[in-house]
Parts: structure tokens; C-alpha cells; sequence
């Protein structure tokens, strides 16, 4: 049986003057690889701070693995793979592996010592995005879509259970976005890791996504891919207000 990591009830959420969210619910279950969609200022980066618990829904509720958000610890659990991760000037004084141990401190704690089989956890998780060749170059030196993969391999050395993914395909260039799907997928059948992926791009969900959700201000849809597939572009346009075209 499944069951839901994420949960949210009759969210909203109001900026000063913006009401960014309105009445957002819906669960991801374990196991999920869920594509959420929506256009530039949909409010898909607030959903996320919300589930980060970084923003306070204004009303509603929300549950993580099954408990209340502000009763929750395992903070560990969620990895987080930011939108502005692959940006480094290449003078950036950090190798590849440092940045991937760094990945261990809100396990560890900020004072606490790394395990001491520290190295070979670098190099798996290294090993899991096809990057360990690269551990002792400088992070800076890598292209952005390299650099997006060592991030996901920091996120990975806290063994999450949950990925999030902020437009994660971004600065990498279209050759290279199909090898990077298939270790997505990869993390997710082989390590059961539940993934969210963030993206404004209807055209990026991929075959291997079990389920996609449409965000704008408010959820218009939520459910199996396939049942994705059969949504007319005519209704697309109309959720998200201008033309939207989808490549299979
Ligand atoms: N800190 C803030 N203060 C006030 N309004 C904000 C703030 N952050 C976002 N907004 C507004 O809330 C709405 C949703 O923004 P949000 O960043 O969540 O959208 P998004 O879907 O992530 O957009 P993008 O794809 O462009 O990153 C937008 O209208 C935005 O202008």
C-alpha cells in the first residue's frame, strides 16, 4: 500500500498584494515521479517554499509523511535541488566532492563529524548520476548540466525519500536531457526515491513521469500521465492563458 509523503489540504497562499495559491489539494504518494506544470508567475516556486516549510500556507493545511508540517523533523528526508544550483563561475573554490559531502550536514549536523566511510558515500552518490570520474575537479569547471548532477548527488548522500527538483533540465543542452531522464528514473524505480519536478515547459514530460499536476494559482489537474496525454491543447491554453504546444 502507498502512501501519501505529501499532502495538501485547501491551501492558499497570499503575498501582500498577490494571492499566489487558491485552494491547492493534492497528495503524492510514494513512489511518485510527478511533473508539476504551470506558466512563469503560476505559482509553482511558492508551492514548493510551502512544502520546503519555508512559507506558512496563509489557510489550509499541509502534511508531510503523513504529519502536520509544523510537527515535522525529518527534514533529511527531502532533498532539495534548487532552480540557480548550476551557476558557478569557474573560480569557484570547491572540488566536486566537497560540495557533495556538504550534502551530509543537515543529517550530520553543522558541528557533528561525517561517518567515517564518508569517501565511498561520495563516490556512490557520485556513482548514482554517472559523475564519480569528475570528484576531484572543480565545481566551477563543469558544464551547468554536470554541475545540476552533482547537485542531485548532494542531495542524494542524505538518502532522501523525497527529490524535488526545480526546473531541473535547464542548461542542459537537448542531446543530454534524455540520458538525464533516464537517471532520474533510475533513482526513482531503483531507490523508490518519490520525485517532484518542477518546470514551466509542457514539452519536457518525459514518458517515464507516472503522473502530472497543472498549476496555475490553482490546480486544474492532477493525475496519471496517460490522462495528461488525452487533455486537448485548446484546454491547456485555457488553463494557462496563452498558446501552449505539446511534443510527445
Ligand atoms: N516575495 C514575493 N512577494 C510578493 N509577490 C511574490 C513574491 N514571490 C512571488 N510573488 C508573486 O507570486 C506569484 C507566484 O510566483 P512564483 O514565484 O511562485 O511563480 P513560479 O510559477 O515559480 O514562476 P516562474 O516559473 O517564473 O519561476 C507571482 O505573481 C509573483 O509575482
Amino acid at each position: 500500500m502507498t502512501k501519501p509523503i505529501i499532502q495538501l489540504r485547501n491551501v492558499t497562499f497570499q503575498y501582500d498584494e498577490t494571492q499566489a495559491l487558491n485552494d491547492i489539494s493534492f497528495q503524492v504518494q510514494e513512489g511518485d515521479f510527478l511533473a508539476l506544470l504551470g506558466p512563469n508567475g503560476s505559482g509553482k516556486s511558492t508551492l514548493l517554499k510551502l512544502i520546503l516549510g519555508l512559507l506558512k500556507p496563509t489557510k489550509g493545511e499541509i502534511e508531510l509523511f503523513g504529519e502536520p508540517i509544523q510537527a515535522f523533523k525529518q527534514h533529511e528526508w527531502i532533498g532539495y535541488v534548487s532552480q540557480k544550483s548550476n551557476s558557478f563561475n569557474s573560480g569557484f573554490p570547491a572540488t566536486v566532492e566537497e560540495v557533495v559531502k556538504s550534502g551530509l550536514t543537515k543529517k550530520v549536523g553543522l558541528f557533528k563529524r561525517y561517518p567515517k566511510n564518508v569517501d565511498q558515500l561520495v563516490i556512490e552518490a557520485l556513482q548514482a548520476v554517472g559523475m564519480e570520474s569528475f570528484a576531484t575537479r572543480n565545481i566551477g569547471q563543469l558544464s551547468g548540466g554536470q554541475q545540476q548532477r552533482v547537485f542531485i548527488a548532494r542531495a542524494l548522500i542524505a538518502e532522501p525519500k523525497l527529490l524535488i527538483l526545480d526546473e531541473p533540465t535547464v542548461g542542459i543542452d537537448h542531446e543530454n536531457v534524455q540520458s538525464f531522464y533516464d537517471m532520474l528514473v533510475k533513482l526513482n524505480e531503483e531507490r523508490q526515491i518519490t520525485m517532484i519536478l518542477v518546470t514551466h515547459d509542457v514539452d519536457i514530460v518525459s514518458e517515464h513521469i507516472s503522473h502530472v499536476a497543472c498549476l496555475n494559482k490553482t490546480i486544474h489537474f492532477h493525475g496519471y500521465k496517460n490522462e495528461f496525454d488525452d487533455i486537448s491543447e485548446q484546454t491547456l491554453d485555457a488553463w494557462y492563458g496563452h498558446k501552449v504546444r505539446k511534443i510527445h
